[in-house]
């Protein structure tokens, strides 16, 4: 067998420039292997959706060339559009109709009748724990339960692969983490692929076999989210001193200890990274002691997916937020002039 039949999405040099001259996409190349699920990571306007729009055949590339589960994506659209479901970030329920009505209409869509369309509809009410509000108009749901059926929506047709731009956007923490359980069951327990875009970390970090961070355009970095947190070597160790008077004794003392790679002095916090944070704490606390520093609080952290993100991009995620926000705002005064 050809391994290239083992990708469900095998994206080559995309590029998108809109009308007008705004370069979305800049050649961004994917190959996500059957069955896993993979996250496309990025601040608001890095050209996510644009990558989503063209795998599902809803924009033309400008340039490149994308597979989506064995399919040409500008060659043979309709296979493409067969073999995908697509939960787009705006929802496409009709709140005037039930909850089973959007899914038993959404699966004559797609050609499904009788039986197996009412099999389906009661499965996916119940994987989505939707049954017991099935029969009520959409306009009573709550923002999670709306959520819930886009996804079920999408998978009537029962695609090989899923894309979710943007799932739990507008849901509350408790929506939120129940919308990542349900994903991960499909995935791990029905093995469909899913594509993902996200500008929350954490949602990444929880869902994303590998994913790729997706900055102006271009990928500027992929593995899975442990990999790329392994790059930054070492955890980071937070130690506030009780007294101001400590803190000088209290950095030089730490800066000469084999275990610790840097350290920095912030007021009366000292900022330092160990390799292995949590075995090093000991040793540091007992240094200190000894030395008359007492130390009011420690915390020792993991790298995050913010840290990649800043050594890759040479900004923070919430700075690159707050640019595409000014971006926005400039786009639309612009067009009010
Ligand atoms: N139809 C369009 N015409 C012109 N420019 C567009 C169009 N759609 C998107 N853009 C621009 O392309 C860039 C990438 O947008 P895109 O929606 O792909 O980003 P994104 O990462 O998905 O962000 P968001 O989460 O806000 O949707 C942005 O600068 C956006 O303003």
């Amino acid at each position: 067998m050809h391994a290239a039949l083992n990708l469900a999405v095998d994206a080559r040099e995309l590029v998108k420039t809109y009308k007008g001259g705004v370069e979305a996409v800049r050649g961004i190349s994917l190959r996500i292997p059957a069955g896993s699920v993979f996250g496309l990571l990025g601040p608001n306007g890095a050209g996510k959706s644009t990558v989503v729009k063209m795998l599902t055949t809803l924009s033309a590339p400008t340039s490149g060339t994308a597979t989506v589960a064995g399919h040409d994506i500008v060659r043979e659209p309709n296979a493409v559009r067969r073999a995908i479901g697509c939960v787009a970030q705006e929802s496409g329920v009709d709140v005037q109709a039930t909850g089973r009505e959007n899914l038993m209409l959404q699966g004559r869509i797609y050609g499904l009748r009788g039986r197996e369309l009412n099999l389906q509809t009661i499965e996916l009410l119940d994987r989505f724990t939707l049954t017991e509000a099935a029969d009520r108009l959409v306009k009573t749901y709550s923002g999670g339960m709306k959520r819930k059926l886009d996804v079920a929506m999408g998978l009537i047709h029962q695609p090989q692969v899923l894309f979710l731009d943007e799932p739990t956007t507008g849901l509350d923490p408790e929506a939120r983490a129940e919308m990542w359980e349900q994903l991960r069951e499909l995935a791990w327990d029905r093995g469909l692929t899913i594509l993902l875009t996200t500008h929350y970390l954490e949602e990444a970090d929880q869902l994303a076999q590998r994913l790729a961070i997706v900055d102006r355009g271009r990928i500027v970095i992929e593995g899975s989210p442990d990999e790329l947190k392994a790059e930054l070597h070492g955890d980071a160790v937070t130690l506030e001193l009780a007294a101001d008077a400590d803190a000088e004794r209290g950095r030089d003392l730490l800066g000469s200890m084999t275990v610790v790679e840097q350290v920095a002095l912030d007021g009366r916090v000292l900022r330092a990274r160990a390799a292995d944070g949590a075995s090093a704490v000991p040793g540091l606390l007992g240094a200190l002691d000894a030395a008359g520093v007492t130390v009011a609080a420690v915390t020792v952290a993991r790298p995050s997916l913010d840290d990649v993100y800043l050594r890759h991009t040479g900004r923070s995620f919430s700075e690159a937020e707050e640019e595409a926000g000014r971006a926005k705002r400039q786009d639309r005064s612009a067009v009010a002039a």
